[in-house]
């Protein structure tokens, strides 16, 4: 193939925001809307190749510059690519864990515009696919019945109702099952202290007997605490994911817990690899495409931890179809990952900016779309709507803790908290 065509003509990065629930975490609660950034790559030949990639005004800026150094590059050269955006983010972006959040971006949307080029989806291009749909976990999440009324704004509710206590939980589950048909769950903790969550766990593996639950307070407990909720859901959870911050309060726990441990927190960049692996500080790793540098970087990540034996699971952030789409296309592609993938989309999925139609959540899974590239098209409506209420909004990045201070003025950010 010439690369008359297949050289980049633009990167157009577009700024959105969407409808997010009040959901609670250890920082605090999610705003009413959540910011990503779409990415459009266009090719000499009229080709055009798609990312998603977490928004906020940092992360805009980054990707301009991005847009800016990938012009006139051949995109069948993501190594040539990736160099470029790394090169230029360089100087002020010190972080290769945050230069790939960039780099990660742009090299879904090659991907997608090689795969339409080629005819192939994605997942061809990742070495071919080893299933045709990724089981995906449901999500819980302790929240409000609604976004409070705030600035003159009306109170904001949604269909999927209260959840602070563990009835609160069971109940959600069910709602998750029973829309989606999820058959493992993930309890987002760290929001109530760790015995009324144990008993939330203890609810769901009563309700749901035999599926596997994992349980993640993002990093709201002490060594201590974590080994004691360790010890009690030994036989009930199938990992504990960040119970406690670093890879040195980790690999403590870890000493003395029955239970894997998981981590999308203290193992987030290349360097992290090793002192993990030497401390034996996690068991379980949460690969996450946006910040491993791409669906490439992904897959070869995949490749070390099978290496070191540390089983790999999925992380995910509040995203939408295009993001879904290239997680459940690296997912197939990866012949070690054992335990269901997290997504945040049946939170989100209202406000898509992909046509329906392709990327399903049944029986808690996706079909890997067939479809050249990534097999999603892009919703340009959707698009202009959710950039216009991003324009509106003035929300330039995400604030869970400022938000609950907000609502509850006390409210203060302790981690540990217990
Ligand atoms: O969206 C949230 O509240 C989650 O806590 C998210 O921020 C985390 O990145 C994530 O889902 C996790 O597994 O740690
Ligand atoms: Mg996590």
């Amino acid at each position: 193939m010439s690369t008359t065509g297949t050289k980049i003509r633009e990167l157009i990065v577009t700024p959105i925001a969407f409808r997010d629930p009040p959901l609670l975490n250890s920082n605090g609660v999610h705003e009413p809307l959540a910011l990503r950034c779409v990415l459009q790559l266009r090719l000499e030949d009229g080709t055009v190749g798609l990312g998603e990639s977490p928004g906020g005004a940092v992360r805009l800026e980054r990707l301009d510059a991005a847009a800016k150094a990938v012009v006139g590059l051949d995109v069948f050269d993501t190594t040539a690519v990736t160099a470029a955006v790394d090169a230029v983010l360089l100087p002020t972006v010190p972080s290769s864990h945050e230069r790939g959040w960039t780099t990660s971006a742009v090299e879904v949307a090659c991907l997608d515009a090689q795969g339409k080029l080629l005819g192939r989806p994605v997942s061809d291009l990742l070495g071919g696919r080893v299933r045709d749909s990724v089981p995906f976990a449901g999500y819980l999440f302790y929240k409000w019945g609604e976004h409070p009324a705030l600035d003159g704004r009306e109170a904001v509710g949604d269909d999927w109702g209260e959840a602070l206590d563990p009835a609160g939980i069971v109940a959600q589950a069910r709602l998750m099952r029973e829309r989606y048909g999820f058959r493992s769950f993930k309890l987002k903790g760290g929001v109530f202290p760790p015995d009324e969550e144990i008993a939330a766990i203890r609810a769901l593996s009563e309700a749901f007997p035999g599926q596997p639950l994992r349980l993640d307070p993002n990093t709201a407990w002490t060594v201590e605490t974590s080994r004691y909720v360790a010890r009690e859901l030994d036989g009930v959870l199938e990992y504990l994911e960040d119970p406690t911050a670093t890879i040195a309060g980790m690999a403590e726990v870890a000493k003395d817990s029955p239970l894997p441990l998981a981590t999308n927190m203290c193992v987030i960049a290349w360097e992290h690899l090793r002192p993990a692996v030497e401390q034996n500080a996690v068991q379980v790793l949460l690969t996450d495409h946006h910040y491993w540098g791409g669906l490439r970087r992904t897959r070869e990540l995949a490749a070390v931890c099978e290496a070191f034996g540390i089983a790999l699971s999925m992380h995910s952030n509040s995203h939408l179809g295009i993001s879904l789409a290239a997680m459940t296309h690296v997912a197939a592609a990866i012949p070690y990952l054992d335990h269901s993938c997290d997504t945040h989309y049946p939170w989100n999925l209202a406000d898509d900016i992909v046509r329906p139609g392709v990327l399903e959540l049944r029986d808690g899974e996706v079909k890997v779309p067939t479809g050249p590239g990534l097999g999603v098209e892009l919703d340009h409506e959707a698009l202009d709507r959710l950039h216009r209420v991003y324009l509106e909004s003035g929300m330039r990045g995400r604030d869970d803790t400022g938000y609950m201070r907000r609502v509850e003025p006390d409210y203060e950010l302790r981690l540990p908290r217990w």
